[in-house]
């Protein structure tokens, strides 16, 4: 579940925006799909905004035009659920209750909600009850009749109708899929209208922040950009000096070009050489970033600290640890650094968070404040904010590399030896997929490492070597992905570029796992 951050953070959402925009509000009680709502509403021009169900509505400096009630994973009759502010119902917002939602309208509404005998999980047919009766209470269904295709994934379900509330929907196991009020703007769906699996279900959303909730459509990444900018200037002041955490890739380069906007050349962009980025990355970023997008930007090599403390850990989650750590003791080291030098006190550290990124946990001893501009958009609306930005393709169409980088490609421990092989054989193979034109076709492609050594012959000579597994996947959102069908003829030539070229391989294999249930990393 989104709990509130341990850090202090300055994302979007300072109070000006919400007087321009009309906001729907997410309450998350913890569901998987809680920010693809926010991104459904997005795609229709709403901007939305997402906070944890215990939020107060009176506490908020602004009010929302509609609330929705995400989907979780917990049942609103144990112990220890989680649970909204009763008082939320008595405001007269409209609000739209998702699966868990649905049963936590139903539970404060005075209806027991209890174990179904039968889970729903994936496909079920919707049968939509017209009230002709009673005008508007079936609004959410708008223009569909008889059956519509949705997804639902719950094991409990409504034992019953709450008083003055009517069904609007029906599946043969849920006899009370989707409900409203008889006289309030309350509406629940049991089904989760923000997965693709749902064809309507963008059309059930709209009617509900557009024709229910009345909220405009006129939110656009210019008007982001431009809110955007002028809160980062509020925020930082006439003065105020703010590092950023540059990687070179896609998010922290707009982040990156957006702050240059805002502060010019009080933004200082540190991009650190953990001694796991790709080959002459280092080099190549600072020159695209400094050149092309006229960013203040240095570049620290702290690989030596980083491989020390590496040294002797093969646990992936240990890996991702020490490295996070490790950038925390740089950055706040540098902030330092410029302190003294300069004389001006460093508040802030820009970073390219998105929305579906999960920073948790790392940052707790952190005494730098976060800037992330990119807190509320997803990986396309980043590419097209960069591209409104005036980025080249180039950057903004990068695959994106995990900050961990080279380290949990590298399998088992991590040595500046096994960083080389495994950094070599990515870059003959990125390399192969550029010149072949299918660099945008692929969403992510990499080498890594594996930890165990294969027989060869090479030259005459018997050879125990170690073996390049080759990953490229497809995908939309990262979370499923296809393996790319590359032609023979293809991985042919790079197999064979990489055993002559990268010494200490002598065996590659292409990875042909689709996410679920493996991963696109190998660790
Ligand atoms: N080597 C690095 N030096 C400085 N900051 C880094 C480095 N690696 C990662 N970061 C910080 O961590 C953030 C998260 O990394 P992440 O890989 O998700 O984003 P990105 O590198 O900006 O974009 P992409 O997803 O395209 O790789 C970055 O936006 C950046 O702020
Ligand atoms: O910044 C990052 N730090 C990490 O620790 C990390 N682990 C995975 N990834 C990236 O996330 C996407 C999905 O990866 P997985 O299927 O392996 O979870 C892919 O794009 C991965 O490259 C990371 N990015
Ligand atoms: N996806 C959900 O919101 C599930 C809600 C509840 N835990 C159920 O199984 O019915
Ligand atoms: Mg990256």
């Amino acid at each position: 579940m989104s709990m509130p951050k341990e850090v202090p953070t300055v994302g979007s959402g300072s109070e000006d925006v919400h007087k321009i925009f009309d906001t729907v509000l997410i309450l998350d009680f913890g569901s998987q799909y809680s920010h693809l709502i926010t991104r459904r509403l997005r795609e229709l021009n709403v901007y939305a905004e997402m906070l944890p169900c215990t939020q107060k509505i009176p506490e908020l400096d602004w009010l929302p035009k509609g609330i929705i009630f995400s989907g979780g994973p917990y049942s609103v009759y144990a112990d220890g659920s989680p649970h909204v502010d009763p008082s939320i119902f008595e405001l007269g917002i409209p609000i739209l209750g998702i699966c868990y939602g649905l049963q936590e309208i139903a539970w404060h509404n005075g209806r027991g909600v209890s174990g179904g005998d039968k889970r729903e999980y994936g496909h079920a047919d919707l049968h939509v009850i017209r009230h002709e009766n009673n005008p508007g209470i079936d609004r959410l269904f708008s223009g569909m009749t008889g059956q519509i295709q949705v997804w639902m994934s719950h094991g409990d379900m409504l034992s019953g109708l709450p008083p003055n509330f009517v069904t609007i929907a029906s599946t043969t196991n849920s006899p009370f899929a989707a409900i409203a009020h008889e006289s309030k703007p309350l509406f629940g769906i049991q089904f989760h209208p923000e997965v693709t699996h749902s064809p309507r279900g963008a059309e059930i959303i709209k009617h509900f922040a557009v024709d229910i909730c009345k909220c405009k459509q006129d939110w656009t990444m210019e008007k982001f950009i431009n809110k955007e900018i002028e809160r980062i200037r509020n925020v930082v002041g006439e003065t105020g000096k703010v590092i950023g955490a540059i990687s070179g890739g896609v998010d922290s380069t707009v982040a990156a070009k957006l702050m240059h906007h805002a502060i010019g050349d009080r933004f200082h962009g540190i991009l650190v050489d953990n001694g796991c980025l790709r080959l002459n990355e280092a080099k190549k970023c600072h020159e695209m970033l400094t050149k092309n997008l006229g960013v203040n930007l240095e570049v620290v090599d702290a690989s030596e600290e980083f491989l020390s403390k590496l040294k002797g850990v093969t646990d992936p989650e240990k890996k991702r640890k020490v490295i996070g750590n490790t950038f925390i003791n740089v950055f706040e080291r540098k902030a330092l650094e410029i302190t003294e030098e300069s004389g001006i006190h460093i508040d802030f550290l820009l970073q390219g968070t998105l929305y579906p990124d999960n920073v948790g946990g790392l940052l707790k001893d952190m005494k730098l404040k976060l800037i992330e501009p990119l807190r509320e958009l997803f990986k396309d609306e980043v590419r097209a904010l960069g591209t409104l930005l005036g980025i080249k393709e180039e950057l903004v169409w990068r695959h994106p590399f995990p900050g961990p980088g080279i380290a949990i490609r590298v399998l088992g421990e991590v040595t500046a030896e096994q960083v080389d092989i495994a950094r070599r054989a990515d870059n003959i193979f990125i390399e192969e997929i550029r010149n072949a034109g299918i660099y945008r076709e692929i969403s992510q492609a990499f080498a890594a490492l594996l930890p165990v050594r294969a027989v060869g012959v090479m030259g005459d000579q018997r050879t125990y070597e170690q073996v390049i597994a080759l990953r490229a996947v497809t995908t939309v959102d990262f979370m499923t992905a296809d393996w790319y069908d590359f032609d023979g003829k293809f991985l042919r030539k790079v197999s064979s570029r990489i055993i002559n070229e990268v010494k200490g391989v002598n065996r590659v294999v292409y990875d042909v796992s689709t996410k679920p249930p493996a991963t696109v990393e190998w660790e």
